[in-house]
């Protein structure tokens, strides 16, 4: 999965130049590139040829209805968690039977909006969540299509805030208790078993436990054929990683090899993928101006306009992004200093930065670009030190599209009121 491409020494998003981008509107500034979430879309859903299959974005990773409008021409399906998400979904043009519902909190108002609209499916990841899309289905009068997440009990082998596969883990039901979650299913009058599902973690780099949870799902789907309960669909959820720092994780096709050779008994069997980051992460950058470099004895700081309301991964998870020059060919001057930096932004807090101890040949009102911030970027960011929310733009060949503008101040208390 690619970065942004460089030529002639110069970041280039597509045939634009990011420092141009910058100066039209202004920073930070997330920029993605259409032809690259373009180009990892299609690295999923070709790989599976003529298998039948549903690749569904997952919003979550970056929900811009841009970014949604090119899943959805592209035919798309979409992993969503909240109505918020549906309704993002939609507004974008996004086809509603496409739609997977993931989440272990949905509302009796989040299920009868996805069973107005006509969602795909529902990942149904309780006991107590199964008999309320009953019970709301049956108010409505519609029988409600589900998957149940099983909880496979997989090691992700990833950050432990972002592994969801393991028995403490919160999601899904356990192995041992979805056989008899399905025989409640199936007595229920307004439930449609259609398939199951996993998702076992995010920023996985090795194939492996996506194996061990398929065998483990597979062994499942032959005991549930014992009970008279055929499944449709296998939804092996997102989690596929991206290479922020020399990782190596998997390409798409050969994960769907991997997958696609453990499935030739079941040809009909139709898989649903759900990945989010490998899809936006490298199709995206966070770029910001260096408003001060400063020293002391210990360290060189560069801060940047760009903070942890921006983008809260490193602070979060501690997370390794790459932090280049966005002019990598302006000279060495006795401004423009080469060191090792501390990249901080201007937040109240320690954890507010972009990476630490970054070799760096910058001055005071130069460009960096933090990459693979396309994904868990701006769909995290908040108002936090009142800051307003940044724009973004989208690359689209040579033009440059603001989809979403800058907040303004005004913005930032629209919501607020006096009190009498
Ligand atoms: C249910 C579900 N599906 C899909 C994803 C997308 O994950 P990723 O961005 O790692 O592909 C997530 C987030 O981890 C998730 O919780
Ligand atoms: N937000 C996380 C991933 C969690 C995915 C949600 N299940 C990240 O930035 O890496």
């Amino acid at each position: 999965m690619d970065f942004f491409q460089y030529q002639h020494n110069r970041l280039m998003a597509e045939s634009v130049v990011v420092s141009d981008i910058a100066e039209q509107f202004g920073t930070p500034l997330y920029i993605y590139s259409r032809a690259t979430l373009e180009r990892h879309w299609h690295a999923f859903d070709n790989a599976f040829g003529d298998h039948p299959h549903l690749i569904c974005y997952a919003v979550k990773s970056n929900s811009n209805i841009a970014v949604l409008n090119v899943m959805a021409k592209l035919g798309s399906g979409f992993d969503i968690v909240s109505q918020g998400e549906l309704e993002r979904v939609l507004a974008a043009g996004g086809d509603a039977s496409k739609i997977v519902f993931s989440g272990v909190a949905k509302t009796e108002q989040e299920i009868a909006r996805a069973l107005e609209v006509g969602i795909r499916c529902f990942n149904v990841e309780s006991i107590s969540e199964l008999k309320r899309i009953n019970h709301v289905a049956e108010k409505m009068g519609k029988i409600a299509p589900i998957s149940l997440r099983v909880n496979p009990d997989v090691d992700a082998k990833t950050h432990p805030y972002i592994s969801t596969g393991l028995k403490e883990n919160k999601f899904g039901v356990s192995v041992d208790q979805a056989r008899a979650v399905y025989r409640l299913a199936q007595s229920l009058p307004h439930i449609n078993i259609s398939g199951m599902d996993c998702h076992i973690g995010s920023q996985l780099t090795e194939l492996q436990p996506f194996l061990d949870a398929t065998d483990r799902l597979l062994v499942l789907m032959q005991q549930l054929k014992e009970d008279g309960i055929e499944l449709r669909h296998l939804d092996l959820g997102g989690g596929l990683g991206v290479p922020y720092h020399g990782e190596q994780p998997p390409h798409p096709s050969e994960y769907t090899t991997a997958l696609l050779a453990k499935l030739s008994a079941y040809p009909q069997l139709e898989i649903i993928l759900e990945p989010g980051r490998a899809i936006t992460a490298n199709a995206g950058i966070l770029v910001s101006k260096v408003e001060y470099l400063k020293s002391n004895e210990s360290r060189h700081f560069a801060i940047v306009d760009a903070g942890m309301n921006d983008m809260i991964r490193p602070a979060l998870y501690q997370a390794y992004m790459e932090i280049i020059e966005v002019d990598r060919t302006l000279p060495q001057t006795e401004q423009r200093q080469s060191a090792v930096y501390d990249i901080v932004g201007p937040i109240c807090e320690t954890s507010d930065f972009l990476g630490k101890q970054r070799q760096l040949t910058i001055a005071e009102g130069d460009l960096i670009a933090q990459r693979s911030a396309g994904a868990y970027g701006a769909s995290m960011s908040s108002n936090y030190n009142s800051r307003p929310r940044t724009a973004e733009v989208m690359v689209d060949g040579d033009q440059a599209h603001l989809i979403k503008r800058r907040e303004s101040y005004a913005d930032l208390w629209r919501d607020e009121k006096l009190l009498p």
